[in-house]
């Protein structure tokens, strides 16, 4: 019992704490903007939890929740909840436009997860033709909002949506992000663990893509700093290049990550909304257009702004055992944003 409202205590510190770094940074209540955030695939593993926590957001004003099964009762459950947003749950292709209509971020955890044996781009043949029809819509019926893309494989699903944009007219490169921030949360937890710092204090940049070895931690940017050794720097980085396949492994065949997905999904979209706000210094990780390297796409650090990407920023000193990370990543990113770029046009 004690427990419960513990957890109760923790919750509503989550969703009054957001709103009053709102208050401090100049907004008053009545002047938080609206905002409209779509999720697709909102009746799945990480839709459900997501929809919760965008629930709990104050940053959202109307909270639209798209599937093609079960968002009745998911949309039901979760606007019972006394928090700002109005909730509506929209079922079918013949309302994925009302479910568009108007939204300012567009979150995407639609398609199969892995299992126990699949890589990601297993999954390609089924989730890009799922982003690629979500992802027209999108162009047709809400041009301007960011999109987050969270369907796998992230590293080939971006560029797609960005070929799909292209085609229809409406390509913003500063508007289309693949989510990356699980491997940002994961390599916190698990650097915090391996130098015993307090994890809420700890920051590490995660770049490159979003699958196996194109997932590079910068743990030598790693703050704060820790005297850890090349033995568990590797092991650091391995385990985080791995952190789906865990997840995979342990849920033996149910699917893949999708608390700590939500999770994740949940603090990039409140990013986003921040950025758009106006709210300075709003950084994190994302895949996006870039210049950083030769590769067209990248996950590097993002500045976010009123347009989504304000600025995207380099990868800063490297070691070389990171140097030779990012050698050995490029060949397989390249080849999966080929991929996706190929199936858009064909
Ligand atoms: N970017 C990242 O870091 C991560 C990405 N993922 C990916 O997220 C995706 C979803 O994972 P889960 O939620 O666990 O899967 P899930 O199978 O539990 O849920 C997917 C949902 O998408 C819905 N869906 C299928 N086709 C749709 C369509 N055309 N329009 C709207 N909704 C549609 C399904 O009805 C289902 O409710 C997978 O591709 C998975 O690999 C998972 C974890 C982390
Ligand atoms: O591993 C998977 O298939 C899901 C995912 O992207 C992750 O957990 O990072």
């Amino acid at each position: 019992m004690r427990r419960t409202s513990s957890v109760l205590r923790s919750v509503k510190s989550l969703t009054t704490a957001s709103s009053s770094s709102l208050l401090r940074r100049g907004f008053s209540s009545e002047s938080v903007p609206d905002r409209k955030v779509a999720v697709l695939g909102a009746a799945g593993g990480i839709g459900q939890p997501l929809a919760l926590l965008m629930k709990l957001n104050p940053l959202v004003s109307t909270l639209s929740l798209y599937d093609i099964a079960n968002t009745p009762g998911v949309a039901a459950d979760v606007s019972h909840i006394n928090t700002r947003s109005e909730v509506s749950g929209y079922v079918g292709e013949e309302q994925l436009g009302k479910a568009l209509e108007g939204a300012d971020v567009v979150i995407i955890p639609a398609g199969v997860p892995r299992k126990p044996g699949m890589t990601r781009d297993d999954l390609f043949n089924i989730n890009a033709g799922i982003v690629k029809g979500l992802c027209q819509a999108i162009a047709k019926y809400c041009p301007n909002a960011l999109v987050n893309m969270i369907s796998n494989p992230v590293n080939s699903t971006v560029p797609i949506a960005a070929e799909v944009f292209k085609k229809a007219g409406t390509y913003d490169e500063k508007r289309l992000f693949g989510v990356t921030t699980l491997d940002v949360v994961r390599a916190k937890t698990f650097y915090a663990g391996k130098a015993n710092v307090p994890v809420a204090e700890v920051n590490v940049p995660v770049v490159g893509g979003h699958a196996g070895i194109t997932i590079l931690p910068l743990f030598s940017q790693a703050t704060p700093k820790a005297n850890l050794s090349d033995g568990d720097i590797n092991a650091l980085t391995k385990r985080t290049q791995d952190g789906g396949t865990e997840v995979v492994e342990a849920k033996a065949g149910k699917g893949s990550a999708t608390l700590s997905m939500a999770y994740a999904g949940a603090i990039f979209a409140d990013a986003c909304l921040k950025g758009l706000n106006g709210v300075p210094d709003v950084v994190e990780c994302s895949f996006v257009q870039s210049t950083v390297t030769e590769l067209p796409f990248f996950a590097s650090k993002v500045r976010l702004g009123k347009n989504g990407v304000e600025e995207v920023l380099g990868l800063g000193p490297l070691s070389d055992y990171e140097k030779e990370g990012l050698e050995k990543l490029k060949p397989e990113l390249q080849s999966s944003i080929e991929k996706g770029i190929k199936f858009a046009n064909q």
